[in-house]
């Protein structure tokens, strides 16, 4: 469902991602795990369309990206995509059903299921309240409810537990992972924790050479 066709990407000259190729499988849920600027939230950055690739292709249900205007690439990855970034975090001035409703509306489908999915990690009933109202904990159910509202064949997560502890982090991590295999989509997780990394269904790990697959990291 998701193809990376030699993926290259530079900054200031210094080469980050050098011809990355990796086939993800559809309802799998891979955490990937490697040091610090090996360019982990880069490929997360140029899977989510926020960045683009010197050269190669991302390829989404066999449509290449690069075959895309930015428009159509725009409405491909607003409709089958689910985004679990700091860059996209819960608005401040939208309530929590408002926040969650965020995707159906910008695909133009009904915001009834918002409050569904708020219940369904936690929230019910909470739908009105403002995220200044909430634990950092809460906050990062609410946007696992918002990244999974519109029924996204994959989510992309950049550590969607860094700032939480670790029992909370441990909950939070259990709810995507279910609300995630829920729904039959795939999610690519960037994560320095093992403990994260265990919810995964495998882990590779991104080196200088290209994505690895270990058996198990722990
Ligand atoms: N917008 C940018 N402009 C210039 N350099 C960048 C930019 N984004 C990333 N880099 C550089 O690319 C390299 C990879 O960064 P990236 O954030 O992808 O690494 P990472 O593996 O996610 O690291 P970490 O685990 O520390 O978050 C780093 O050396 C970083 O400085």
């Amino acid at each position: 469902m998701l193809e990376l066709r030699d993926l290259a990407k530079t900054y200031n000259g210094r080469p980050v991602l050098n011809r990355l190729s990796h086939q993800f499988k559809a309802g799998e849920f891979v955490a990937i795990m490697g040091e610090s600027g090996v360019g982990k939230s880069t490929l997360l950055n140029l899977i989510a369309g926020l960045d683009a690739p010197d050269s190669g292709d991302i390829v989404i249900d066999g449509q290449p990206m690069s075959a895309l205007d930015d428009n159509a690439a725009t409405s491909l990855r607003r409709t089958r995509m689910g985004f679990i970034f700091q860059a996209f975090h819960v608005l401040p001035h939208l309530t929590l059903e408002q926040n969650v409703a965020l995707p159906l509306l910008l695909n133009g489908q009904s915001q009834e299921r918002a409050g569904a999915m708020l219940a369904a990690v936690g929230l019910g009933g909470r739908g009105g309240d403002f995220p200044r109202q909430l634990s950092g904990g809460e906050m990062q159910r609410v946007a696992i409810a918002r990244a999974l509202v519109h029924r996204p064949a994959l989510v992309l997560a950049d550590e969607p537990t860094g700032n939480l502890d670790p029992e909370t982090a441990d909950s939070i991590l259990a709810l995507l992972r279910d609300e995630v295999k829920a729904s039959g989509a795939s999610a690519i997780m960037v994560t320095h924790s093992h403990a994260a990394a265990a919810q995964a269904d495998k882990t590779l790990i991104l080196t200088r050479s290209g994505l690895h697959f270990v058996q198990d990291v722990r």
